[in-house]
C-alpha cells in the first residue's frame, strides 16, 4: 500500500508547561490503545475542528483547564500496524485553571530532564527529543 493510501488519525497533543517549567503528563487508562503508558494530554481532532479548537476541547474534557496560548512544536506520523497516527504536537504556553484528572487519570508534573524515566507510546520519542532540545 502506498504512503498516500494510509489514513492517519489526526491527534491534538499538548505539551503543557507549568509555571516552574515542568510538563504535565497523564497516564492513559489501561483499557485504551497504549493503555498504562504516560502521554501528553490530548485526543482526536473531530471533523470540522481546527487544531486549536480540538486542543481546547480535549484539555477541557480531560483536565478542566482552558488553553490561552499554544505554539507548534512538532508533527509526528507513526504506524502502529493496526492504527496510524498523526500527532500534531503543540506547546501549551498559557492556560487557566488548575489541572485535575477529570477521567480519573493519574497526572504528573515532570521536569524535561526526567522525561526519559517515563514509559510513553512508541510514537512519542521524537516529541520527547524536541521538548528536551528546545524549551517551548
Ligand atoms: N493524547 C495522546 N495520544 C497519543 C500520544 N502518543 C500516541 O501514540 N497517542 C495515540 C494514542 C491514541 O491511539 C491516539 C489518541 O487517541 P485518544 O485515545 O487520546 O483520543 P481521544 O482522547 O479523542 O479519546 P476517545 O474519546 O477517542 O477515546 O494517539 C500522546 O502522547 N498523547
Ligand atoms: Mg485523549
Amino acid at each position: 500500500m502506498g504512503e498516500s493510501a494510509v489514513k492517519h488519525i489526526h491527534v491534538a497533543v499538548g505539551v503543557i508547561l507549568g509555571n516552574d517549567g515542568r510538563i504535565l503528563l497523564a497516564r492513559r487508562p489501561v483499557h485504551l490503545h497504549m493503555g498504562g503508558r504516560w502521554e501528553f494530554p490530548g485526543g482526536k481532532v473531530e471533523s470540522g475542528e481546527s487544531i486549536q479548537q480540538a486542543m481546547t476541547r480535549e484539555l477541557r474534557e480531560e483536565l478542566d483547564i482552558d488553553v490561552l496560548a499554544m505554539e507548534k512544536l512538532i508533527e509526528v506520523r507513526h504506524d502502529y500496524g493496526d492504527k496510524q497516527v498523526f500527532l500534531d504536537t503543540w506547546c501549551v504556553t498559557e492556560f487557566s485553571g488548575e489541572a485535575r484528572g477529570v477521567e480519573g487519570q493519574e497526572l504528573a508534573w515532570v521536569l524535561a530532564s526526567d522525561l526519559a524515566n517515563y514509559h510513553f507510546p512508541d510514537a512519542n520519542q521524537p516529541i520527547v527529543d524536541a521538548v528536551q532540545k528546545r524549551s517551548c
